[in-house]
């Protein structure tokens, strides 16, 4: 059997089917490139003392690694443990794709996403969030697509969630002040700057921080270490205004 643990961002998110889960397996398989974990995951050899214990890199869950997790999958218990949920922002559906061909049983625990935190953290209100996007670091292509996403958002009257660029084997990781800055130089209407928007630093962490304020301002702030995220807001609903101002010190009054 396959099985994908998702174990939201802190040991303390660990749901019981997470726990049981990780305790019938004998192998875990941990993402470690996808997402970064409060505790990174440091409790695990207490939860299963017996398992196999492998820090996955992106190339042992891509391509010939699934043939490999497949094949373990048709003779033992093997788990796939993720920061977040294993499958929202995040694929891990080619695994599950191959798992399911081959006859291999699979089973999915969900956990805490971030997209969860962002819903049910900050105020805003959860139907008012369109499509959400990536940001990545312009070195390539510059990725103009996101900036349109917002403005589409925006004309239907949408909230914007922009997850931002982390390529852990890269060692980088993009922070909310990054994330303006490119955001302003693609940014060709200069609208973007002036809306008001929200920065989350470590949501569901001890060291968690909720700012908001116009885009622009949201670079005087100082945040702890990335995973960052940032969210556009469209027209606020004054419940939102409200919570906004309680939450993430918002000053601007609408
Ligand atoms: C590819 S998504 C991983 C989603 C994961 N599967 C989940 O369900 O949460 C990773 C991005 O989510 C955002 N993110 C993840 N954890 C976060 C956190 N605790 N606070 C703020 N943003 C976070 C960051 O922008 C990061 O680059």
């Amino acid at each position: 059997m396959l099985i994908f643990i998702g174990a939201g961002y802190s040991r303390r998110h660990l749901t019981q089917e997470a726990l049981e889960s990780l305790k019938s397996v004998e192998k875990i398989y941990v993402d470690t490139y996808t997402s970064i974990y409060e505790d990174g995951f440091n409790w695990l050899r207490e939860v299963n003392p017996s398992a196999e214990i492998v820090f996955a890199k992106r190339r042992d869950l891509e391509g010939e690694g699934i043939n490999r997790i497949v094949e373990e999958a048709k003779d033992g218990n093997i788990a796939i443990l993720c920061a977040g949920d294993p499958f929202t922002a995040t694929t891990h559906d080619a695994i599950r794709v191959e798992a399911l061909k081959s006859n291999v049983s699979v089973k999915v625990v969900t956990g805490i996403s971030v997209v969860n935190l962002v819903h049910s953290r900050i105020g805003l209100q959860a139907y008012r969030f369109g499509k959400i996007v990536t940001l990545v670091y312009p070195d390539s292509f510059k990725p103009y697509s996101v900036i349109e996403t917002i403005y589409d958002n925006l004309g239907r009257n949408l909230h914007t969630l922009i997850l931002l660029d982390l390529r852990l084997e890269e060692g980088l990781a993009m922070s909310i002040p990054e994330a303006i800055d490119i955001l302003m130089e693609l940014d060709e209407k200069q609208q973007l700057m002036n809306q008001i928007s929200i920065g989350v630093a470590r949501l569901g962490w001890s060291s968690e921080v909720i700012r908001a304020g116009r885009l622009i301002e949201l670079k005087r702030y100082s945040y702890p270490p990335p995973p960052h995220s940032l969210i556009i807001a469209a027209r606020l609903h004054p419940i939102e205004l409200e919570s906004l101002r309680y939450i993430a010190g918002l000053t601007i009054t609408g």
